[in-house]
């Protein structure tokens, strides 16, 4: 049995299903139902469904309203959708029926900045992915807004281009194109035109067709024009009876000042749990499995700490520099591109305290807390590097100051490695290093957790010299390849006694069916239902630049030279050192870890 508790009501909803308590269980009758505690409301909203799920029957207060084919993830979801806005009678503009359709809602999805790249790359292809799986409400609209003059059709043309199928081998995919694209508009105006978003506003009414209308407002927008939109958005085009949200794209300001100074502006039109800021590395698989792993399973629990984690690393890195997008990059750098922001963030989960409840502000309440007892980094803690060209193989590869958007004597860091400590009573002592860096050897984000050497072992003289080699090694593989392996020492099978290193391998390719969803998919989703947990809360922001901000300004102040790589190499020697001061090797120094 979950009950879930509605935000924006007294309203709870509870399911069950017999007999599986974990996952789906296709052979199962489900029971989901609305309970009010108000009298005038209905009591009870239910679907049920036989074992096939061909003919699922929706009721209120026991009476059939409609009937329909549901799965049952289906119907938790619709039934979860369509109950949680319900109104009291006395709410509703009508005040008169109170049959099941009155209780419909609708939401409208906003692209703001829909012409642009990430809208393309990511956005539309994430709202298709979601409605090809079933997950949007029945009833949704998907405007993309931007200056540049485009009809539906030719939107709906742009869309297309960037849809594919992500579930492998599923069937229907053209035809639930074809449905998604039928709810995809156009709207043009201006980003700062409280008069563009007042027909907006009505476009979207029309579309809403008298229906409870929720408002998701997904800003995919260069950050100088945020705030021009998030006014004209809720001061023409907020939703008349629903909820109204925006998500807000990194980067959330440069540094304290221009962070504190957004967020304020933001203040004045939303309230903080209208604004959703987005980190799409938390809503990567792995990074949301991070908590799965330590608080369900015993064996990770009492070894989360100083007692037996000797340090932890996390690292990223890509095979390919700034094509494309030198310009903005030049204004930010690697610290504030990855650092400040996704690798902050998964090492504020990794390292935080049980929180009280899996609720969005019991998780980033421990997030914080973290964060806060972080010791701000100092000039010594950082290593920075700049990738230069090389040609190899009859390939030339270009240097970070080839690329034409920036300028030629660029001392922005592509690479930077840090060392941070986590001044509490589970962490004291235990060095987590970060490291980042563009046009490095590979494409990889991962979470390495270095255990301590296990004190008096009695089989030292087999292992060899190398201490380093015995280290059990947890590794988080976020991608690509996504899986979760533990090193740990083994006899190498034979008569004599030698040991060598083996892998506990859980490698999600081999294990699970299901493609991995991609991380704006469930994003959207949570903001969709509402789901905070995985969105950035404004005092979480201020923790994380606080500890970047002063070295950053003196980084720049002082104009420090970054240390070159080149292109497609392992990086700056610079961060071995800094590893080393603290007796650490970086964890993916050899190609088979
Ligand atoms: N692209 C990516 O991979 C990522 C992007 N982001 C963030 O997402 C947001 C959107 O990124 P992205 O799509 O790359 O951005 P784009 O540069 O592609 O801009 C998006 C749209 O905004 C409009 N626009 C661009 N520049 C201006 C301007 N100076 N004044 C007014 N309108 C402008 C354009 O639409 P039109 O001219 O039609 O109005 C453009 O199509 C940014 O905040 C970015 O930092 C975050 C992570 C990754
Ligand atoms: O936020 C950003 O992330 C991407 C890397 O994201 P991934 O999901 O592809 O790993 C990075 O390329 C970009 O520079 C940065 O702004």
């Amino acid at each position: 049995m979950t009950i879930i508790q509605s935000p924006s009501s007294n309203y709870s909803l509870s399911s069950s299903s017999n007999p599986s308590p974990i996952g789906f269980n296709p052979c199962t009758n489900i029971n989901v139902s609305l309970f009010s505690p108000k009298k005038s409301c209905p009591t009870k909203l239910s679907v049920q469904s036989n074992t096939s799920y061909k003919n699922a029957v929706f009721m209120q207060d026991g009476a059939v309203v409609t009937r329909g084919n549901a799965s049952e993830n289906e119907a938790r979801l619709k039934l979860k959708n369509e109950l949680l806005s319900v109104k009291p009678p006395q709410e509703q503009k009508d005040g008169a029926s109170f049959g099941f359709e009155n209780y419909k809602s609708t939401v409208s999805i906003t692209v703001v900045g829909a012409s642009g790249d990430l809208a393309k790359k990511k956005i539309f292809p994430a709202l298709f992915a979601l409605y090809y799986e079933g997950w949007l409400p029945e009833h949704f609209t998907v405007v993309g807004y931007a200056r540049s003059k485009m009809t539906d059709t030719e939107l709906r043309t742009m869309v297309y281009k960037t849809l594919t199928c992500r579930v492998d081998q599923r069937e229907n995919c053209a035809e639930k194109i074809d449905k998604f694209l039928e709810r995809c508009f156009y709207h043009s105006g201006q980003y700062d035109s409280l008069e563009n978003f007042a027909e907006l506003d009505k476009n979207l009414k029309k579309h809403e067709a008298g229906r409870v209308s929720n408002r998701l407002f997904y800003l995919s927008i260069p950050p100088n024009i945020f705030i021009n939109a998030v006014k004209c958005a809720s001061l023409s085009a907020s939703a008349a009876n629903g909820w109204t949200r925006v998500i807000v794209e990194k980067p959330f300001g440069r540094d304290s000042e221009s962070s504190g100074a957004l967020t304020k502006a933001l203040k004045q039109y939303l309230d903080e749990d209208q604004i959703f800021r987005i980190d799409h590395y938390l809503g990567k698989e792995l990074v949301e499995n991070l908590s799965v792993l330590r608080f369900s399973n015993l064996v990770f629990e009492p070894l989360w700490s100083r007692q037996y984690i000797r340090n932890v690393q996390f690292i990223f890195s890509e095979d390919f520099g700034t094509e494309g997008r030198g310009g903005y990059f030049d204004h930010y750098g690697i610290m504030r591109n990855i650092m400040q922001n996704h690798l902050l963030q998964i090492m504020a989960l990794f390292a935080m305290e049980t929180p009280v409840s899996l609720d969005a502000e019991d998780i980033r309440n421990e997030k914080v807390k973290v964060l806060r007892s972080m010791r701000p980094l100092v000039f010594d803690d950082v290593v920075i590097g700049q990738y230069k060209g090389d040609s190899r193989g009859g390939v030339s590869y270009p240097g970070y100051t080839d690329d034409k958007t920036v300028p030629k004597d660029s001392l922005t860091p592509t690479f930077a490695a840090a060392s941070f400590f986590i001044d509490n009573s589970r962490w004291d002592g235990v060095p987590f290093l970060m490291k980042a860096g563009k046009a490095l050897h590979t494409r990889r984000a991962e979470i390495r957790v270095q255990f301590k050497h296990v004190p008096g072992n009695i089989y030292n003289r087999d292992i060899g010299t190398d201490f380093d080699l015995t280290t059990n090694e947890l590794v988080i593989r976020v991608q690509p390849d996504e899986g979760i392996y533990l090193k740990i020492n083994n006899k190498v099978p034979g008569l004599g006694m030698r040991l060598d290193r083996g892998h506990l391998n859980l490698l999600y390719s081999a294990r699970y069916s299901h493609e991995i969803p991609d991380a704006y998919e469930r994003l959207l989703l949570d903001a969709i239902e509402g789901e905070r947990r995985l969105f950035i809360r404004s005092d979480e922001l201020d923790a994380a630049w606080s500890l970047f901000t002063p070295v950053l300004r003196e980084l720049e102040e002082k104009k420090i030279k970054p240390e070159y790589y080149l292109y497609g190499s392992r990086g700056p020697k610079g961060a071995h050192d800094l590893a080393s001061r603290f007796y650490v090797q970086w964890g993916d120094l050899r190609e088979e870890d």
